[in-house]
């Protein structure tokens, strides 16, 4: 099979994208794949450190209010469309697969002008942008959540999961500890504010730092890579310094690998992580971004609160005493943790990948 897929921006776009293509090579390795991203999002790097073929479009999202820069947004997609035409002509693919983010609308959308079949992701309840956009022309809709189906025509749609979430409970490999000067026997929480780190979480976490020291579990602390030296800076300017049971750190690059191994996950509500850490069976503490399209993230949140999965914080009431408090309550609770894993479990979906690819192969013309 030849394949391009196309997703981008940030990582709850790219990791669907490269799961499910991981996959697909993992069944048959004779699989040819090239991936199209934008040029400035996290899949500029991301992709090609996974050792994929990469080729990048130079894309911009629309402003939701009236903006000349939206003349700039509709040259770029016409630019884009024309170069992924010519791309997509060199590479002669069977299928098309958009898993959301501005860049995969040229893609896809040449693709359909070309009768190159096209399958979409959608990772959310509620349905993106360009996915709406892509959806008139689509050959077949992947979905994570049945509450996205009625947003396209009928038939149309299919559950399947989120892809990833069977690439972290396949996690090939197991996490080096040594890395992060932590112990592979410590029960562990794993804070991160989705892939690029959010902005009141690290505030609240560099406030909290202090009273992590003599606890009895141990500490990942994620900043987001661009985030990472104002963090430095805010633990300098408060006087404060991660105790040997801390680690902060940038980014995580293997979280397959990680994310198995902790006991409890901290963290926004983006769609892929909770794939991810229901798939898992992770207890979870969820503090959902309120700057997204319709508070989707509250409303991911809420469902696995009302499921026994998760506890909620609203950014509103996130301070370094509720996070510390919230946390220190959990990680010094086996039994609630546990009944929060097992809720958990039910709603994971951990085969996604196969599924996705099934629907993937239904639509290639022989
Ligand atoms: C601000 C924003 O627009 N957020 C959206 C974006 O979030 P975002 O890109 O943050 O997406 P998610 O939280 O869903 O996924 C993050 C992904 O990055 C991975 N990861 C994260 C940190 C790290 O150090 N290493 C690492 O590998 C996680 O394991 C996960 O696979 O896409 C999601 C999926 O469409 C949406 O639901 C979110 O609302």
């Amino acid at each position: 099979m030849r394949i391009v897929v196309s997703g981008g921006g940030t990582g709850g776009h790219i990791y669907p994208a490269l799961a499910t293509v991981k996959q697909l090579k993992k069944q048959d390795p004779s699989t040819e794949v090239l991936y199209i991203g934008g040029e400035r999002g996290l899949e500029k790097t991301i992709v090609p450190d996974a050792g994929f073929d990469f080729k990048a479009l130079a894309v911009q999202g629309f402003k939701r209010s009236l903006s000349v820069d939206n003349f700039k947004t509709i040259y770029l997609f016409l630019s884009a469309t024309r170069k992924a035409k010519q791309m997509l002509l060199d590479f002669k693919p069977d299928v098309v697969v958009g898993t959301g983010g501005y860049v995969s609308g040229p893609v896809l959308y040449a693709a359909q002008q070309l009768q190159i079949p096209t399958v979409i992701h959608e990772q959310n309840s509620v349905v993106g942008v360009t996915n709406k956009f892509l959806a008139r022309k689509v050959t077949k809709v992947g979905v994570a959540f049945p509450a996205a189906i009625p947003a396209f025509k009928p038939g149309l749609a299919t559950v399947v999961g989120n892809p990833r979430a069977q690439e972290v409970v396949d996690g090939e490999g197991s996490f080096n500890w040594a890395d992060l000067n932590l112990s592979a026997t410590v029960p562990t929480v794993l804070i991160f504010g989705g892939s690029q780190g959010a902005l009141k979480l690290n505030k609240a976490m560099v406030a909290a730092l202090p009273k992590f020291a003599d606890r009895p579990y141990q500490v990942i602390f994620v900043t987001g890579g661009k985030r990472f030296d104002e963090v430095q800076a805010d633990m300098q300017a408060a006087g404060v310094t991660a105790a040997a049971n801390v680690a902060v750190v940038p980014y995580i690059g293997n979280m397959p690998q990680l994310m198995p191994a902790v006991d409890l996950v901290v963290g926004r509500a983006g769609a892929t992580s909770l794939a991810e850490q229901t798939a898992l069976g992770k207890p979870m503490i969820l503090i959902p971004s309120p700057y997204v399209t319709n508070d989707h993230q509250t409303k991911n949140a809420r469902s696995l609160v009302e499921a026994g999965a998760a506890e909620m914080i609203t950014e509103e009431s996130l301070t370094g005493t509720t996070l510390f408090g919230t946390i220190d309550q959990l990680m010094t609770n086996q039994g609630e943790r546990q009944a929060m894993a097992t809720a958990a479990t039910t709603l994971g979906v951990p085969d996604a990948a196969d599924q996705f690819i099934k629907l993937i192969k239904s639509v290639i013309k022989n």
